[in-house]
């Protein structure tokens, strides 16, 4: 029987796709009604670029394969398009693999260039078993066969699948949970990554399913700690900022995708700069000067992501003539937010070095008036090289502290952006130092100092401003307590209200988190993540001033005790639910802090690590003291314990010797007395 050749070949590119070949496809906005590029010409066909909700596209090269006159095909030599994604473990490998999408049942093993397409052996070997037993289907069509070829094949790999979990099951149930004191010896010599990368994914499936898969002898609180500390060891990061990422991704995978999002480099991406050039026009340039370029998202009209380049970015004739900034394409985010207007009086507050004021200028359209502050002197120089180069003609550029405007500037403008100094957690990429050299009090600093910014920013913002009085704040820092905790205090100390960022991607902020319990409009804020949104961690808040009066300290203490009570309600209503909870899932002890946890739906599992797990704690410990005073008051007099008596014992010394009687026995008391013995004597 004639084996049908395979249709579905796997290319492995060994060498760049020019050297191939090979050319990459480029996606230029309207380029039909444009002069074709020279690089887009030698391509068929334009296909757009792809999108994952409305994130940055992951580099796709469109590949169009001639095969080569020594091993291309013996019947028919047609061109082979299809689009290779560019894995960065692909580009490591010996021969990269690319499925190659035939239409022409005629294909037949061939080579283009370097590119090894004869697919692969194994699959090949499969299909062709599959075919040799397959007596009784000899008048079926080949397609007919091949189908039911690959049905066998599929069975075959879900069963081995099947085969496969269940011996990893079997194996998981083996994982012995190393004590703390285990991994910290194993820290001091040099730790096998790889053990630790295994016992890493065992943590994380047992408490993924803590019930079933836990050692009954060790706690919860025992594998988040063992977890803590291999997670540090493993991506290099302090206890500190690892407990704050648990923290903020309680599931596992996610925690790991963050963690390894922190240790790749975003896209290259540029703003074209709309006071001297269209996007379309400055693309066309750039792929004429050997730039592979694209648009860089849906919700950007300026933006463009830089697959590769021959020439580098920051030195090219359209960089130096102004036609483009190096972004990346969060800080597009908050210029977007502000949506400032021409005319308006704008003011960047911390502005260096300028990515975002010329963002601002451009949209201003070079009118009004901006004012781009910086309080580090030799950052301001930045910010005026940059606006020289970018053309913009509306900027004072100001080196003062932000805390000043407040006070030198109230009610000054329409629009504000406060992009606060943060702690750069959501851009740990370009610096790693930030794995291990921030603490408490480094972020407790920064909080501050942005508390100080953010309340000096709303005093400068006029509230009248016929069609401004917003505030833009956001950071590159993906923690509450720069973020959401800031804005909150702001609305607790002056008059304004969140609105609507206006931007279409992102997450919502915070309305609760651990201990923290935030205003509801919290939720209008916008958070980004690496691992989520492809571009670096970030936070955009967007408020309105609502009048220039300050809030009175009768108005600040209203407010801080309607927050109490919130607070008190929310944590009531927590009680409760956990209480109703516990009978259900029959919850037995809770203690061992927590660890022994049956609440466990596998997806909070670091929920003992952290300011929540001790605040229950201690909201436990305060249950427990009220019950034993509660006790105590109740008394019917069985009740013997030591500190019992004690209790009373000071009870009735406070009862038998009052205070003023005390009094007399003091120094002041005696001299009284003497004066007035000295005086009867008289
Ligand atoms: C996140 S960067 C700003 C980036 C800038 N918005 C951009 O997009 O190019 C924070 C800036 O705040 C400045 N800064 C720090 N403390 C400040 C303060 N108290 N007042 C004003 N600026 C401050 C720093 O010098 C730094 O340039």
């Amino acid at each position: 029987m004639a084996i049908v050749k395979k249709k579905k070949v796997s290319t492995t590119p060994k060498s760049t796709p020019k050297e191939n070949g090979l050319k990459r496809k480029l996606e230029v906005e309207d380029a039909q009604e444009a002069e074709t590029p020279k690089v887009a010409k030698k391509t068929p066909k334009k296909k757009p670029l792809k999108k994952q909700n409305g994130t940055v596209a992951t580099p796709v090269v469109e590949v169009v394969a001639t095969p080569s006159s020594e091993n291309g095909p013996k019947k028919k030599k047609k061109k082979v398009v299809k689009k290779v994604k560019l894995f960065e473990e692909e580009e490591k490998a010996p021969k990269q693999k690319a499925q190659l999408i035939d239409e022409d049942d005629d294909e037949e093993e061939f080579n283009i260039g370097n590119l090894d397409i004869q697919g692969d052996d194994d699959d090949d070997d499969d299909l062709r078993d599959d075919y040799s037993d397959d007596d009784e289907d000899e008048d079926n069509l080949p397609i007919e066969k091949k189908s039911a070829a690959l049905d066998k094949k599929k069975e075959k790999m879900l069963k081995e699948g099947e085969e496969e979990l269940q011996l990893n099951i079997a194996n998981q149930e083996k994982f012995e949970l190393p004590t703390v004191e285990d991994i910290e010896a194993e820290m001091k010599s040099a730790p096998n990554l790889e053990i630790v990368r295994q016992r890493i994914a065992d943590v994380i499936q047992v408490l993924g399913d803590f019930k079933a898969r836990r050692d009954p002898n060790k706690s919860r609180l025992q594998y988040v700690e063992v977890l803590q500390k291999d997670l540090c060891s493993q991506f290099g990061y302090n206890e500190f900022l690892m407990a704050k990422f648990m923290d903020l991704f309680p599931n596992g995978a996610e925690l790991l995708q963050f963690l390894e999002a922190n240790d790749n480099p975003r896209p290259v991406t540029i703003r074209a700069n709309s006071l001297k050039v269209k996007r379309r026009d400055l693309a066309k340039n750039l792929i004429n000067r050997g730039m592979n370029v694209d648009p860089a998202a849906e919700w950007t009209k300026v933006g463009l992501v830089v697959y590769d380049s021959q020439v580098p970015v920051g030195a090219t004739p359209e960089y130096l003539a102004g036609h483009y900034m190096i972004q990346g394409l969060n800080s597009l985010l908050p210029v977007m937010a502000l949506a400032p207007q021409p005319g308006d009086r704008v003011l960047d507050m911390c502005s260096a070095p300028g990515g975002k004021t010329s963002h601002i200028a451009s949209l201003m359209k070079n009118s009004g008036v901006l004012f781009a502050n910086d309080a580090n002197f030799d950052r301001c120089r930045a910010i005026i090289g940059n606006l020289h180069r970018l053309g913009v003609n509306n900027t004072v550029v100001c080196n003062l502290g932000g805390e000043e405007f407040g006070k030198i500037r109230p009610n000054g403008f329409d629009r504000i952006l406060l992009d606060a100094p943060c702690s750069g957690t959501g851009v740990i990429w370009k610096d790693q130092s930030v794995k291990t050299s921030k603490d408490s009090q480094d972020v407790q600093r920064r909080h501050t100092m942005q508390r100080q910014l953010i309340l000096s920013a709303m005093d400068a913002l006029d509230a009248n401003s016929p069609n401004g009085g917003y505030l833009v704040y956001s950071t590159c820092s993906v923690l509450v307590e720069e973020n959401e905790a800031v804005v909150n205090f702001l609305l607790e100390r002056r008059h304004c209200e969140l609105v609507p960022t206006g931007l279409t991607i992102g997450v919502d902020g915070y309305t609760r988190f651990r201990d923290y319990r935030f205003h509801s409009s919290l939720s209008m804020t916008k958070r980004y993540y690496p691992h989520v949104h492809n571009i670096d961690g970030f936070f955009v808040a967007k408020i309105k001033k609502l009048s220039n009066a300050k809030m009175s300290k009768q108005e600040v203490l209203e407010k801080e005790r309607e927050k109490q009570e919130n607070k008190k309600k929310s944590q009531a209503e927590e009680d409760s639910s956990d209480d109703k909870k516990k009978p259900a899932k029959k919850a037995g002890k809770k203690s061992k802090e927590d660890s022994d946890s049956e609440d466990d739906d596998g997806t909070a599992p670091f929920k003992n690590v952290g300011s929540g797990a001790r605040a229950n704690k201690k909201r436990r410990n305060q249950k427990k003291v009220q019950a034993k005073q509660d006790s105590l008051k109740e008394d019917d007099g069985f009740n013997t314990v030591g500190n019992i008596k004690k209790a009373r014992k000071v009870k009735e010394f406070k009862a038998r010797v009052p205070k003023r009687a005390a009094a007399r026995t003091g120094a002041k008391a005696v001299k009284n007395k003497r004066k007035k013995m000295l005086a009867k004597q008289q």
